[in-house]
């Protein structure tokens, strides 16, 4: 039997088992199973098999955006219109074959906009581009998922479900679960909390399924043994996601007004450039971007040039994007913004950083 046709028939068996007590630890090794052949999927193709031809572009900027979704939902419109790069659109599907790069300029940041082939349903195992593209999706900071909203809300779940099956996770947090893998002394479950949806025979379960005998496992939320199994395969990433409804200039307002209401979306026209302001507003906020001034003593703060970081950074961070010597010299800083509770205020290296604040770094 092949993988695939090993992972069809777990699938088949997960959804014809009835979902209860007595079938927990029964379920909760087959996942177990079921992620182990996945990810085998993930590995690098074969000599002589399919290639990624074309699809390795080089990240650049501050941040790279993947636009993924079903064929001729308009993804390559979408790039013709944000960036200076022309990418075909046509009304058949499979018009582009290759990943295509764009740049968008925003808020004197350069955001990486990658177009890419249209996926469908079994992409995850090698449908199309699929592979490829999944790839690709990988490797961004944003997933930007196209959808047809003339189309309704079929699309978005089988992209999801394509994600997800290689290890892609959505708008989720990794799992707080400590997780480390011993030479010796068996399996030390604990949890700093009670668990309602494993319990200490499931988890040992699951990690004989992955010949797994000796760890520490520390639960640190109420996690499932699908969030399990995450952290122990361990290749698992988190990307944010905005879904992009495309083409409401063919449906109802009633519909556009529905639509916009559901989390993480926005509603676009590419073609009749209608709310693209707005995607690109919510774009920058997924991305968690800051743009941070420098001043140099006795002149003004220079606006026309900002550095691009992201939300959370350090004095430290932006000492570093600077020059990479200067935090080595770094005495204090001034600080001019909504990071600090005066403004100006004197801070330190550890000093957390917010979007439009202005530094002047004092050296040694
Ligand atoms: N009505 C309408 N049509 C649109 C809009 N945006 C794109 N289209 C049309 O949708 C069709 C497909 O557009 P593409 O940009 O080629 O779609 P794609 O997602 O890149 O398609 P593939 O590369 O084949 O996966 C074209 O005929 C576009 O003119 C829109 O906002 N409204
Ligand atoms: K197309
Ligand atoms: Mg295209």
């Amino acid at each position: 039997m092949g993988i695939l046709e090993k992972i069809s028939e777990i699938e088949k068996e997960i959804a014809r088992t009835q979902k209860n007590k007595a079938t927990e630890y029964h379920l909760g090794l087959l996942k177990a199973k079921l992620a182990k052949y996945r990810s085998t999927l993930l590995e690098p193709a074969k000599k002589g098999g399919e290639k990624g031809e074309g699809f390795d572009v080089l990240k650049s900027g501050d941040a790279r955006v993947a636009l993924i979704g079903f064929p001729s939902v308009g993804k390559s419109t979408m790039l013709s219109t944000l960036t200076k790069t022309q990418s075909e659109a046509a009304a058949y599907e499979f018009t582009t074959l290759t990943c295509i790069p764009g740049v968008i300029e925003y808020k004197g940041a350069n955001i990486q906009l990658l177009d890419l082939p249209g996926i469908i349903e079994g992409a995850a195992q090698g449908k199309g581009r699929g592979r490829q593209v999944i790839a690709v999706a990988r490797t961004a900071d944003l997933i930007l998922m196209m959808c047809d909203a003339t189309k309704g809300d079929l699309q978005k779940g089988l992209l999801e479900k394509e994600l997800e099956s290689v290890g892609i996770r959505l708008n989720r947090r990794k799992p707080n679960i400590y997780f480390k893998i011993k030479k010796g002394g068996g399996i030390a479950f604990n949890s700093t909390l009670t668990l309602t949806k494993v319990d200490e025979k499931l988890v040992q379960m699951i990690l004989h399924e992955y010949k797994i005998f000796n760890a520490e496992v520390l639960f640190r939320d109420d996690c499932t043994a699908d969030e399990l199994i995450d952290v122990i395969s361990g290749n698992r990433v988190y990307l944010p996601c905005l879904y992009v409804y495309n083409k409401i200039d063919q449906i109802s307002m009633e519909e556009v007004d529905r639509i916009a209401r559901q989390p993480f979306s926005v509603v676009v026209s590419c073609n009749m450039e209608l709310n693209l302001d707005y995607m690109l507003e919510k774009m920058w906020e997924y991305l968690s971007l800051i743009r941070v001034y420098t001043k140099k003593p006795g002149q003004p703060p220079d606006f026309d040039d900002c550095l691009i970081l992201r939300r959370g950074c350090s004095v430290e961070h932006v000492c570093h994007t600077i020059h990479r010597t200067l935090a080595a010299v770094f005495k204090y800083a001034i600080v001019w913004g909504t990071s600090t509770k005066y403004s100006p205020q004197r801070v330190g290296i550890s000093h957390i950083m917010n979007d439009e604040d202005v530094i002047q770094v004092i050296k040694k």
